[in-house]
């Protein structure tokens, strides 16, 4: 197709300018010559600084992939205000109906390696980054309305039971079963992620969450907490197993080039924004632990408020420097929002920042993508790896000091985050919901269907583990389960591969 922004990027490239661009030069500027350019064959390699730059540079251009959600989609935009949140919370960037706020976008599979297959079973990021007046307000959220686990310690147990098997180098179905039967509050999600919704049909049809429960006040200091939901104005779409293993085959960025291709073409993605809102009283009246990320709040009891919409209309012009170097963090907060007090919420206060020091250096928010577009950042912090950019100039380097170097603002209103005690996670009731009140008979099937693929190819005392879990949920689960397993049907599967589709 000659109008696919995505297949025809450089002949549309072509297509806008006038001629070539300009004169060719080494990273240092110099001209390069004609010679230089085309052949080696007999000359000295050493002189032709064209060729030394090249090759040089070439073997520096990779840094480290993610840990997780290495693979992804992006995109640029705003985020409008459709409706008054003041009266909770006093942020900037929902000051008045109307206001636009530019931001970021990106969308990852988890466990998927950077050049891994988009249409794999596997939950899906949803990151945004808004550049407020106020600095950087980052909500790293999921598709999922819940996380796997509630305690921050299985972090790296998680992922490394996901990731390759230390001596096979494969995805190893026997690492994952057993830390999902060892970790039962994890099936809530994993429900989710075996059932359709671990396939979506590209980015622009996906939900997305911030799952914590965020404590966020108003002018007065009065606080509320509030879960945040993104609602494609597209539809939600999924694919069937079948359907993504197809498309695996012949387009494994297929989610990647949808998102780019749309946006090119000038049909541009667009989510509702809404929260769920709690006081404080329906924070201690709740009897379960609101700020549970493996749970969900229900909907019935705490509906949805809209507050805006967010639009994606602008491509990256370069996917390295503008979305592969993004760096969000939940840390990254506002005046007016204060994060989750819960404990996952902690831990990533630390775990992103440190990925992104080792990622993309001591200077990472100093990278153009990551700059508070909207504000001067007076940091008091100094030289490092490149870039420095301008290094704060000549201010003073120190705090607090005599010499009118930046001051900080007073809040007379500041207010902490709560301090919380938090339960050991228990959500079968939850899952049970989700399997009978939320998922249509059909899907229930596929979901069986799904998790045979996957758990057909672990051991025994696995399977084991998981269809007493399963019976928790729910005795027809459990059932279903157990009577694939038993039976022959399951022997076609290629479930080698873990609980990936391909
Ligand atoms: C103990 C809990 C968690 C830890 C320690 C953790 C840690 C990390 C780390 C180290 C990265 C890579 C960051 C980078 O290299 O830039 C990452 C990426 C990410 N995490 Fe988490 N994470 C946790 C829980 C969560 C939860 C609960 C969510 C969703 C609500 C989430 C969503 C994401 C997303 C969307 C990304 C990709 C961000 C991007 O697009 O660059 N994570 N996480």
């Amino acid at each position: 197709n000659e109008n696919d922004p995505a297949g025809q990027q450089i002949l549309i490239f072509k297509e806008k300018t006038k001629g070539p661009i300009g004169v060719m030069t080494t990273s240092a500027g110099a001209p390069i010559e004609y010679k230089d350019a085309t052949v080696t064959l007999n000359s000295n390699l050493i002189f032709n600084e064209y060729f030394m730059d090249s090759l040089t540079h070439l073997v520096r251009e990779r840094i480290p992939e993610r840990l997780v959600h290495a693979k992804a989609g992006g995109a640029f935009g705003y985020f409008e205000v459709t409706h008054d949140i003041t009266h909770i919370c006093k942020a900037k960037l929902f000051s008045r109906i109307g206001k636009r706020t530019p931001i970021a976008a990106r969308f990852s599979p988890v466990v998927v390696e950077r050049g891994g297959i988009d249409t794999s079973r596997d939950a899906r990021g949803f990151a945004l980054k808004f550049y407020t007046e106020e600095g950087n307000f980052d909500i790293v959220g999921f598709n999922t309305p819940m996380y796997v686990y509630k305690d921050p310690l299985l972090f790296s147990t998680f992922v490394r039971a996901q990731k390759r098997n230390p001596a096979t180098n494969l995805i190893d179905g026997n690492m994952l079963w057993d830390f999902l039967t060892l970790r039962p509050e994890s099936l809530h999600m994993f429900l989710l992620v075996f059932g359709d919704r671990g396939i979506p049909d590209g980015y622009r049809h996906m939900p997305g969450f911030g799952i914590h429960t965020f404590e966020v006040v108003n002018e007065h200091g009065e606080k509320s907490f509030v879960r945040f939901h993104f609602t494609p104005n597209a539809g939600i779409k999924n694919l069937r197993s079948e359907e993504a293993r197809k498309i695996a085959a012949v387009d494994p960025d297929y989610a990647t080039r949808d998102l780019y291709r749309a946006i090119g073409n000038g049909d541009f993605p667009s989510w509702k924004v809404s929260i769920q809102v709690l006081s404080l009283d329906d924070v201690k009246n709740a009897g379960f632990d609101v700020f549970d990320v493996t749970r969900v709040l229900p909907l019935d009891d705490y509906p949805l408020k809209p507050v805006g919409i967010f639009v994606l209309n602008k491509n990256a012009i370069n996917y390295f420097a503008e979305i592969e170097q993004l760096a969000f963090n939940p840390a990254n907060l506002v005046p007016g929002i204060l994060g989750g007090p819960d404990k996952v919420f902690e831990a990533r206060r630390l775990a992103y920042r440190d990925a992104q020091y080792y990622r993309l250096g001591a200077n990472f928010n100093r990278i153009p993508v990551n700059c508070p577009i909207q504000v001067k950042v007076l940091a008091y912090n100094r030289d490092g790896r490149p870039p420095v950019k301008d290094n704060e100039k000549d201010t003073p380097n120190y705090y607090p000091n005599s010499y009118n170097g930046a001051e900080a603002y007073v809040d007379k209103k500041r207010a902490e985050l709560i301090e919380i005690y938090q339960d050991d996670p228990n959500n079968f009731h939850q899952a049970t919901e989700l399997y009978v009140n939320e998922m249509t008979k059909d899907e229930r099937s596929r979901l069986v269907e799904n998790i045979l693929y996957s758990l057909g190819g672990a051991a025994k005392f696995l399977q084991e583990r998981a269809v007493k879990l399963f019976s928790i949920i729910h005795p027809d689960l459990g059932d279903r389960i157990a009577e694939g397993l038993a039976s022959n049907r399951t022997k076609h599967y290629h479930y080698d591969d873990g609980y990936f589709v391909y």
